[in-house]
């Protein structure tokens, strides 16, 4: 397991500029080498500054098409939807040309969802170029829970669903999830976490145990690549 790179900034402003920035630059040198660029970003309340940085950013967005890590299975009118806070905080001002490929979808089970978002990600045909996840106080990324039945099938590196349909303890809605193979072939991958509290959850993933326990040791152990995590206090 290669150990992430973390990088500590000032504050969530300073990260936000940082990270916008970085991505950015990720996004267009993807495109540059293979005339697309597939990003895939997470929900929660911590990336909306970040969001709202990189919407602005002047790269050559109608190449780029951005996913979500996970979604509550609730339409994007609701306030609990990804896709709404994608919309809204991303998919704005030059972002607003990028293409969109939404895991919830209007009339389907969160089953049938899961599969076709899968199958619009093999249309793109390459692995993703970036993937921000969010880190949960209880240890989790993505929709990977601790105590969800799913968790196995979630972060087994060798099953071949890229998303799937998941519930978890305490969670008020199905979830649907990219699972571990997508992300650990993902080109970049970061981690974006804000607090002194995820901080010292990360340091503790870091530490051997089981995924049960903290799922995002998962990504930490099976990235290609190193992990970046982009950290304010
Ligand atoms: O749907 C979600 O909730 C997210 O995708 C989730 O995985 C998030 O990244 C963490 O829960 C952190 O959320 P906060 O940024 O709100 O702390």
């Amino acid at each position: 397991m290669s150990e992430p790179e973390i990088t500590r900034f000032a504050d969530g402003d300073a990260l936000a500029q940082s990270l916008s920035a970085n991505v950015a630059g990720l996004l267009q040198s993807a495109v540059d080498a293979d005339g697309a660029a597939f990003f895939a970003v997470s929900g929660g309340n911590t990336p909306r500054l970040f969001f709202r940085q990189l919407s602005a950013a002047d790269i050559d967005w109608k190449k780029v098409t951005v996913t979500l890590v996970d979604e509550r299975f609730v339409p994007p009118s609701s306030e609990r939807s990804n896709q709404r806070l994608a919309a809204m905080n991303l998919l704005q001002d030059k972002a607003a040309l990028a293409a969109f490929i939404p895991l919830y979808s209007d009339g389907m089970t969160a089953d049938a969802a899961a599969r076709d978002a899968a199958l619009k990600f093999g249309e793109i045909g390459k692995p993703l170029d970036v993937a921000v996840l969010g880190l949960g106080t209880d240890g989790h990324t993505a929709s990977w829970f601790p105590g969800s039945p799913d968790l196995g099938m979630l972060t087994d590196p060798q099953q071949g669903f890229q998303v799937m349909a998941t519930e978890a303890p305490g969670q008020p809605e199905t979830r649907l999830t990219l699972t571990l193979p997508p992300l650990m072939r993902a080109k970049n991958v970061i981690l974006h976490i804000e607090g002194k509290q995820k901080r010292s959850v990360l340091e503790n993933a870091m530490n051997s145990g089981p995924v049960e326990e903290l799922p995002v040791r998962a990504i930490l152990r099976r990235t290609e690549r190193p992990l970046k995590v982009y950290w304010a206090p």
